[in-house]
C-alpha cells in the first residue's frame, strides 16, 4: 500500500485536496481529525491532560469537554506546556494512525494519504516516499485564513509565524501542489496526480514482496513440522 503524505501551510489548501482524494475513493487519515477525537472525554488522553493542566480546562457542564481555545492559548505562549501537550497526544494519534492505515491495507486499499499539518515537523517524510506540499503565495494564505476563520491580522500573521516555513515544506516535499490559482485548478492538478498514483507499480510490489515472505515462512513452518 502507497502511503501518501499531504501537507502544506495554514489555510493553504489541504482539507480542499484532500476532499477531492475522498471523492476519487482515496481514502485519507486526517490527523486533525483523529487529534480531536483522542482527547473527547473519557479517552486516556482525556484523563491524562487533566490531570496535568486541571479541571479549568474542561468545560463540566459540556460532558468534560475540553475547552480547545483556552488549551490552546495556554500553550501558544508557554513552549513546556505545549511539550507536554504533545508528549501526551501524539503518541495516541499516531496509534489511531497506524491502526487506520492497518484497516486500509486489509481491506485491499493500494493508496491512501495522511493529512498531517506536521508531516514535516514530526519527520513522517523520512519514512515516506511520496510528499505533497499545497502551497499559496503568503498574502493569499492570510486572505484564506482571515476569510475563513474570522481572525484579526495580527492572530492570523502569528498563527503563520508559529509554524515551520512554507518555503522549507516546499523543499522537503516530493510533490507540489500550486494553490495560487483557482479552486478548479487546484482540482484538475490532484485528479492528475490522483491517476499517476494510481498507476504506480510501488503498492504492487510491496504486496508482492509481502506475500513472497509470508509464502515463504509458512512453507518453512510446514517442512520443520513435517
Ligand atoms: N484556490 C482557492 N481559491 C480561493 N479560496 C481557496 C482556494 N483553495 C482553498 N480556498 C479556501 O481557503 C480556505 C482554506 O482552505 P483549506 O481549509 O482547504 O486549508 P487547510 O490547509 O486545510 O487549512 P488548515 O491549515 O487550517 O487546516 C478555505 O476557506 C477554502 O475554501
Amino acid at each position: 500500500m502507497l502511503i501518501v503524505g499531504l501537507s502544506g501551510g495554514i489555510a493553504t489548501g489541504k482539507s480542499t485536496v484532500s476532499g477531492i482524494f475522498e471523492r476519487e475513493g482515496i481514502p485519507v487519515i486526517d490527523a486533525d481529525r483523529i487529534a480531536r477525537e483522542v482527547v473527547k472525554p473519557g479517552e486516556s488522553a482525556w484523563h491524562a491532560i487533566r490531570e496535568e493542566f486541571g479541571a479549568e480546562y474542561f468545560d463540566d457542564d459540556r460532558g468534560g469537554v475540553m475547552n480547545r481555545e483556552k488549551v490552546g492559548q495556554l500553550i501558544f505562549n508557554n513552549a513546556e506546556k505545549r511539550r507536554r501537550l504533545n508528549a501526551i497526544t501524539h503518541p495516541a494519534v499516531r496509534k489511531r494512525m497506524l491502526y487506520q492505515a492497518f484497516m486500509h491495507f486489509i481491506t485491499g486499499a493500494s493508496v491512501i494519504v495522511l493529512d498531517t499539518p506536521l508531516l514535516f515537523e514530526v519527520g513522517y517524510d523520512r519514512i515516506l516516499s511520496r510528499t505533497i506540499c499545497v502551497w499559496c503565495n503568503t498574502d493569499q494564505e492570510l486572505e484564506r485564513l482571515i476569510a475563513r476563520d474570522g481572525m484579526s491580522e495580527t492572530d492570523a500573521k502569528s498563527r503563520m509565524r508559529a509554524q515551520m516555513s512554507l518555503d522549507e515544506k516546499k523543499k522537503r516535499a516530493t510533490i507540489l501542489l500550486d494553490n495560487t490559482g483557482t479552486k478548479e485548478e487546484l482540482e484538475a492538478q490532484v485528479l492528475s496526480l490522483v491517476a499517476t498514483l494510481r498507476s504506480s507499480w510501488t503498492p504492487t510490489v510491496i504486496r508482492a514482496t509481502m506475500a513472497t515472505v509470508i509464502v515463504g515462512i509458512v512453507s518453512l513452518m510446514l517442512w520443520r513440522f513435517f
